[in-house]
């Protein structure tokens, strides 16, 4: 028996506070008709100042499985998308094996359905072992269990515009997209963090601007050249968004992705020489983070992404420049977000919901996510408190992994539950453990 849950007066997307009844996956009843029809063993979640928004999605998560086990698992990375409120994630192809065949694509997708936290769908990696010369299978990965409809080689950029060019003709032929990492190489040989006024003080060496925004300036005259769709990873400069804004205005099918880390922080943070602020592509100027909000705000940049990237101790807590470039960012996205757009008065909880769910989920192409609030939609929710303020404190994360910039911060909100196919992955702001996995194999056959 499958649990229903009542929720009390929640406002979607920030509105009307009304009920809302989940029941066999779906969303059986909104309004009146709600507590009328919860039977009487109905959980009852007490919703008053809690905002209801569609599951968020994540087009950019590294689970690093299989192959870096010791930074994340899939079990570890997606109960931490639960926690802090997706319901589903799309797992960058980094891995080791690399995600460049359609075995790889399945044991992935594999893990993550049996895990059951949150809805995986790999990425397929563009070249052969990311190694940036040899097309991958894409149409296998496509055809696969996994249904692969987005490509990157995300942690190298996809450099040769030969091979860029293949894969946007290729991946037309599935409704595909190719995600690019927007580096170009031999402009950041060394590069430890953006080139400017803080890397010339403190002496590392520098990641200009320009080499992001002469890859992304090639790649979208590709894309309306091939006629096919671009997503753009991680856009972190004014100039980048620029670029992006003058290429919809020309009608090419572009979008783009910025993370919480590059909405919040600068390369300020260098200057204490702490490894938690190395990320690529770097920190950017408060000049950029002020671009990218506006940028986030008018609809130039199309979504918010994580890049979780999750890394173990021993390639964190060394020297800068040995240290690897990344951070984690599942649980704290939708604070981030909140704090930096909806408190700034910049964004609305819908917006929240177009940028952190529905267009992610149309990106991707993941068609049970990212729905509307409606009756007889599945139930894949999440519930927030933007009322709340916490202090994060990366060791007592869901992620395995303790290198979050904002270890130390308050941040406002708190994801309350989240609900996949009806049932709570986490309530009461806890995850929801299941060990037998009785109620997750439940949601599955429903799905199914
Ligand atoms: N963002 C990062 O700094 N690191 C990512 C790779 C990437 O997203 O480029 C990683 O895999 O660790
Ligand atoms: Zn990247
Ligand atoms: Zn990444």
């Amino acid at each position: 028996m499958r649990t229903t849950y009542l929720l009390r007066a929640v406002a979607p997307l920030g509105g009307e506070p009304v009920d809302v009844l989940l029941a066999d996956g779906v969303i059986a009843a909104m309004g009146p008709d709600a507590a009328a029809r919860a039977g009487d063993d109905a959980v009852v979640v007490d919703g008053a100042g809690l905002v209801l928004l569609p599951g968020l999605v994540d087009l950019h998560t590294h689970l690093r499985e299989p192959g870096r086990e010791d930074a994340e698992t899939v079990l570890t990375g997606t109960r931490a998308a639960a926690l802090g409120g997706f319901t589903a994630v799309h797992a960058m192809a980094n891995t080791t094996p690399t995600q460049d065949t359609a075995g790889v694509v399945e044991q992935v997708w594999r893990l993550g359905r049996d895990a059951g936290w949150v809805d995986v769908h790999p990425v397929g990696a563009v070249s052969v072992g990311l190694d940036g010369e040899h097309l991958a299978e894409l149409g296998a990965m496509a055809a696969s269990a996994a249904r692969v409809r987005v490509f990157s080689d995300d942690g190298k950029c996809v450099s040769d515009p030969v091979l860029m060019r293949r894969a946007l003709e290729y991946t037309k032929a599935f409704d595909g997209v190719v995600s690019q990492h927007s580096q170009e190489p031999r402009l950041t040989v060394g590069a430890q963090m953006h080139e400017g006024v803080v890397s010339a003080e403190i002496g590392l060496a520098g990641w200009p601007a320009v080499a992001e925004e002469a890859i992304i300036a090639r790649d979208v005259l590709l894309a309306e050249h091939v006629g096919s769709r671009l997503h753009v990873c991680h856009l972190s400069t004014a100039g980048s968004v620029e670029i992006i804004r003058w290429a919809k205005s020309r009608g090419i099918d572009v979008t783009a992705e910025v993370t919480p880390h590059h909405l919040m922080l600068t390369d300020e943070e260098a200057r204490g020489y702490d490894p938690v602020f190395k990320v690529n592509p770097p920190l950017r100027t408060a000049a950029d983070v002020e671009a990218v909000r506006a940028g986030l705000a008018d609809g130039t940049i199309d979504i918010v992404a994580t890049d979780h990237a999750p890394h173990p101790r021993e390639d964190k807590d060394c020297e800068w420049a040995a240290a690897a470039f990344g951070m984690t960012g599942l649980e704290t996205a939708l604070s981030v977000v909140q704090e930096a757009m909806v408190d700034t008065g910049r964004m609305t909880w819908a917006d929240v919901a177009r940028v952190l769910s529905t267009t992610p989920a149309a990106i991707g192409r993941v068609e049970d996510q990212g729905r509307p609030i409606a009756v007889g939609e599945p139930a894949n929710l999440t519930l927030v408190n933007p009322s709340v303020r916490r202090t994060v404190v990366p060791e007592e994360q869901g992620t395995a992994s303790a290198n979050s910039p904002f270890g130390g911060r308050e941040l406002p909100g708190a994801v309350v539950a989240t609900f996949l196919r009806g049932r709570a992955t986490v309530l009461d702001s806890r995850a929801q453990d299941d060990p037998d996995g009785s109620q997750r194999a439940a949601g599955r056959e429903a799905s199914a």
